[in-house]
């Protein structure tokens, strides 16, 4: 606004300068003028004179006239005077004029920087109004876009309210239907609250009961722990003794039913026999004459697997009380010894049932001891050691050494010691035993 301020104020300067000169030219060609007009008067002043003295010599009219022309002279005099003094006035003035523009100008050319900088400022503004109005218009989107929204949730929301103010108008029916119902509730709901503050009372009693019982318990559990040591080493005396009664080997004999497939043999004729009143007899006719023999044990041809098998079982259970144990049969080809051990699918022998009752003993007593179970199954047959578990059922060697440890030697490899009873799945130096619940291979005939 300065700028055009300014530019306005000098186009006015120039104008009206341009104004005053025009004057002053004119003024100056009227001056000019009149200077001729004088000049043309004083160049007739003979002519006036001489018609002046003309005049006094000869009229009184001539007279009249020469004064009105002096006094025309004398007015024109004043008149140009006055317009010179005019003339220098106007001149004054606009000398006034044109130092008071010229100082505004200069004023105005001072502030030029400042107006610079304001024009900048402006500028810049501009700019930050312009940014400003994108700000806002780009505010005034989203609020419409906002507003949109909000419009549809409030359109939602009086939905919701109004299904809400139908469903509490409909509940206000049925509550207004239901004060005894409620009243009901009322004193079903305070009697609960006593309840509930009683509880944490309750709770605390019943915890301290539960925790009383818990120690009570585990008291009650060290006393059986220790009660299980007690008997455990009872076992372990008892087996010590039984033993030592019995000794360290003992022998059962089992009598062969005779079978109906043997009985169209000719000649056949029973040679054995057994006395139903001692249980460790046993007598065998041979030539007419019996001979009596004396074991640990005798089976009479009717004993079932079962009462073979618990004859054997607290030899099993030795077995995981600490205790080398070894059950095998022997006798001649035909006389029970795979049907005593084996048995049928049906009918089981000491084989299975004694894994049965080695592992529901373990089973037993899994909370307090944990058991490794090994299997192996080797074959000594026409004087060669055969690993049955094995592939290809891989040959093996056995030697005593001097101090009465055995070892296995495989031809070609190396010689592995057997420290324990273990199934070499492979001949390497490293025993692989097998785990529990392992399925063994078909068994070797
Ligand atoms: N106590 C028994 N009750 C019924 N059958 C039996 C009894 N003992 C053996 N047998 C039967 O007699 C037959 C021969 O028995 P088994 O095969 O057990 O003899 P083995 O001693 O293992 O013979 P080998 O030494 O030749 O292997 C089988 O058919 C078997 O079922």
């Amino acid at each position: 606004q300065r700028a055009e301020q300014l530019s306005q104020l000098e186009r006015q300067s120039e104008q009206s300068e341009w104004r005053r000169g025009e004057e002053l030219r004119k003024r100056e060609e009227r001056v000019r003028e009149l200077q001729l007009e004088l000049d043309r008067e004083r160049g007739r002043e003979p002519v006036v004179k001489y018609v002046t003295q003309t005049v006094e010599v000869e009229s009184p009219a001539a007279i009249k006239q020469l004064n009105k022309a002096r006094q025309r002279n004398e007015l024109l005099s004043e008149k140009l005077s006055n317009q010179n003094e005019r003339l220098e006035l106007s001149r004054c003035l606009q000398f006034v004029t044109w130092i008071n523009l010229s100082d505004r100008l200069t004023h105005y050319r001072a502030d030029l920087p400042q107006i610079a900088a304001y024009e900048r400022e402006i500028s810049e503004l501009k700019e930050d109004l312009l940014k400003e109005i994108g700000h806002l218009e780009e505010r005034k989107e989203e609020k419409l876009a906002l507003a949109s929204a909000q419009e549809i949730i409030i359109l939602c929301c009086l939905n919701m309210m109004i299904h809400a103010f139908l469903s509490l108008a409909g509940l206000q029916k049925r509550l207004t239907a239901l004060p005894p119902t409620l009243r009901s509730m009322k004193t079903d709901y305070t009697s609960l609250r006593s309840q509930v503050r009683n509880f944490s009372e309750f709770y605390g009693a019943a915890i301290s009961e539960i925790s009383a019982a818990i120690s009570e318990m585990s008291e009650a559990n060290k006393d059986l722990l220790e009660k299980y040591r007690k008997e455990v080493a009872l076992r372990r005396k008892y087996h010590e003794q039984l033993v030592e009664l019995k000794g360290n080997i003992r022998v059962l004999c089992r009598v062969k039913p005779v079978l109906k497939e043997d009985q169209h043999e000719e000649g056949q004729a029973v040679v054995v026999t057994t006395d139903p009143n001692n249980e460790s007899s046993l007598t065998v006719i041979n030539k007419g004459k019996g001979r009596v023999f004396d074991l640990d044990k005798v089976f009479h041809p009717q004993a079932t697997q079962e009462e073979v098998f618990q004859e054997i079982e607290p030899l099993v259970t030795s077995c995981i009380d600490g205790y080398h144990v070894c059950i095998f049969a022997y006798g001649q080809t035909g006389s029970g010894k795979t049907y005593t051990m084996e048995g049928t699918v049906e009918n089981p022998g000491i084989n299975q049932r004694a894994l049965k009752h080695l592992f529901s003993e373990i089973e037993d007593r899994k909370d307090m001891w944990s058991y490794t179970v090994t299997v192996s199954s080797v074959e000594i047959y026409n004087e060669v050691l055969r690993d049955l578990l094995s592939k290809d059922g891989e040959k093996l060697d056995i030697k005593i050494n001097p101090d009465g440890t055995g070892q296995l030697h495989v031809p070609g490899l190396r010689i592995i010691e057997v420290k324990s009873f273990q199934h070499i799945k492979k001949v390497t130096d490293t025993y692989e035993p097998l785990q529990t619940g392992d399925k063994l291979k078909e068994q070797p005939t």
